[in-house]
């Protein structure tokens, strides 16, 4: 599966913990990441990440852009819900993307904790079973 990891500055501590907590099952995964979610986490765990731009120079939009291509199939990205964000439009545009193509997305801790450990029970059949068969993917 092919998962995109994301955070705002305020919250890299926490998907930093929460990946080192789960990087057993990350690391059976494709990992994507922007630019400095990306580094924050590899750094802490030495998960093989592709990374993508920092979020304000269009790494979101290049998430979305595989989401797009329904080539994501799971989203973690932990918004500051307390800070504006200059890339606000591309923020809302992926949460938009991830609506249209179904992708499961946690924007805070708690969720993500269920997204990975549902992900490591193989609750994962959304694309089945909204779409049938033939988009079920890899
Ligand atoms: O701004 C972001 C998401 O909107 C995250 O970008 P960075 O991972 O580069 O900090």
């Amino acid at each position: 599966m092919k998962i995109a990891l994301i955070a705002h500055d305020a919250k890299k501590p926490e998907i930093v913990r929460i990946a080192t907590a789960y990087q057993e099952i990350l690391r059976q995964h494709e990992l994507y990441a922007t630019g400095h979610t990306g580094q924050v986490i590899s750094d802490a765990t030495g998960l093989k990440i592709h990374r993508f731009n920092s979020g304000p120079l269009g790494g979101d939009q290049q998430v979305g852009a595989l989401i797009s291509e329904n080539q994501m199939d799971l989203i973690i990205f932990l918004r500051d819900p307390l800070t504006a964000q200059p890339h606000e439009p591309d923020v809302n545009a992926l949460l938009r993307l991830s609506d249209v193509y179904d992708v499961p997305i946690a924007t805070n801790a708690g969720t993500a904790e269920v997204l990975l450990r549902g992900l490591a029970a193989g609750f994962l059949d959304f694309r089945t079973i909204v779409h049938g068969d033939e988009e079920k993917h890899e």
